[in-house]
């Protein structure tokens, strides 16, 4: 793990049956975790679990038309429902962004120098030059040299641009900094450099990173504890050694069995599946019961298929499955086929 400070067991923010809707359809739907002080949380699950809806509800900005309820707290600060000049307050300062896409974060038209300088001086009152040496700093410190600072966005490769981002998340050591795919598009030698950079910068500062990502390799190297999500829930959640270690619910079993470094295969006579077969659900058409039930080779006819489970929690680790207690020793097999 490349994150050099010891994450504690401090709660920074706590996210409580945490709804967000769209109409009558629900998203995310009763979500529950913690955010240790300076800790990598991942945050996994397929496309269209929720994973981008959270990022937003933590960082107290989601999208138009969304009804959030439930409760986001960083520290003493509700963000669900708080007013407007309460969110931004803290945005910059307490919680930063780091996108998927450093273009949308980066004016084209300015250099990239400048647009730090007044990203600094958007919360601190210092001179222009002040602000100016600031950010030349920090684009420094994550290895853009000053001579460059002039450059406009245009003229840095993708994964300057995502640097340049890096550094303007952490201007003013913000406590929280979310990183949504931060490194989607790139070629993979710029996307472990990106990945690198953000732990060791936001571990060097002592702050939490929330993680959003599908690349469960990144999840290992990088991570402390992860969130899987399935259809708008936490189906598990825990340390990320003992989650890779001994999945418990059958779907971040289905996870890990789809990729070869994650989850050496034991047994002889089984082929790798390429991916759980099937796909999630989408928010409008969720089945009754356990949204993995469809997919789930553990389901029974009864339970799964008619109620819900509900997340519990024993020995740090959290799992939402009627089944788990029945998982085989090595429940990634049950996603291989035998030959
Ligand atoms: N603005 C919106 N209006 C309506 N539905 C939305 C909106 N944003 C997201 N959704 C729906 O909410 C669900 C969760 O979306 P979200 O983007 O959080 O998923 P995700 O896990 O981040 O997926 P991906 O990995 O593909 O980014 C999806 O079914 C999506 O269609």
């Amino acid at each position: 793990m490349s994150t050099p400070s010891t994450p504690s067991t401090e709660v920074l923010l706590s996210v409580r049956d945490l709804r967000i809707s769209f109409g009558a359809v629900e998203a995310v739907r009763g979500l529950s975790f913690d955010v240790h002080e300076g800790e990598v949380l991942a945050v996994v699950g397929e496309s269209g679990a929720g994973k981008s809806l959270t990022a937003r509800a933590l960082l107290g900005m989601p999208p138009r038309g969304a009804t959030v309820t439930g409760s986001v707290r960083l520290g003493a600060d509700e963000l669900v429902d708080a007013p407007r000049s309460v969110r931004s307050a803290l945005w910059g300062r307490r919680v930063a962004l780091v996108p998927q896409d450093a273009l949308s974060a980066l004016s084209p038209v300015h250099q990239v120098a400048d647009q730090l300088a007044a990203a600094v001086r958007s919360v601190d009152r210092v001179s222009r030059k002040e602000a100016r040496a600031r950010a030349v700093a920090a684009l420094e410190e994550v290895g853009i040299a000053a001579d460059k600072a002039r450059a406009y966005p245009h003229e840095f490769s993708g994964g300057m641009r995502q640097r340049a981002v890096i550094a303007m998340a952490m201007l003013h050591q913000p406590d929280l900094v979310i990183a949504d795919e931060p490194t989607t598009a790139q070629d993979p030698e710029t996307q472990k450099q990106v990945l690198d950079l953000l732990a060791t910068r936001t571990g060097a500062a002592g702050a939490s990173l929330v993680l959003v990502t599908h690349d469960l390799a990144t999840v290992r190297e990088h991570a402390d504890r992860m969130v899987v999500m399935y259809a708008g829930r936490l189906v598990e959640a825990g340390p990320v050694g003992e989650v890779f270690a001994r999945p418990r619910a059958p779907y971040t079993a289905g996870l890990l069995a789809s990729v070869p470094e994650a989850h050496p295969v034991r047994s002889t006579g089984l082929r790798r599946l390429p991916a759980i077969a099937g796909a999630p659900p989408v928010p409008t058409d969720l089945p009754p019961g356990c949204a993995f039930a469809p997919r789930c080779p553990l389901t029974d006819a009864t339970r799964c298929r008619t109620e819900q489970p509900e997340p519990e929690t024993h020995d740090g680790r959290t799992v939402a499955c009627h089944r788990w207690r029945e998982l085989p020793d090595n429940p990634a097999e049950l996603f291989l086929e035998t030959v």
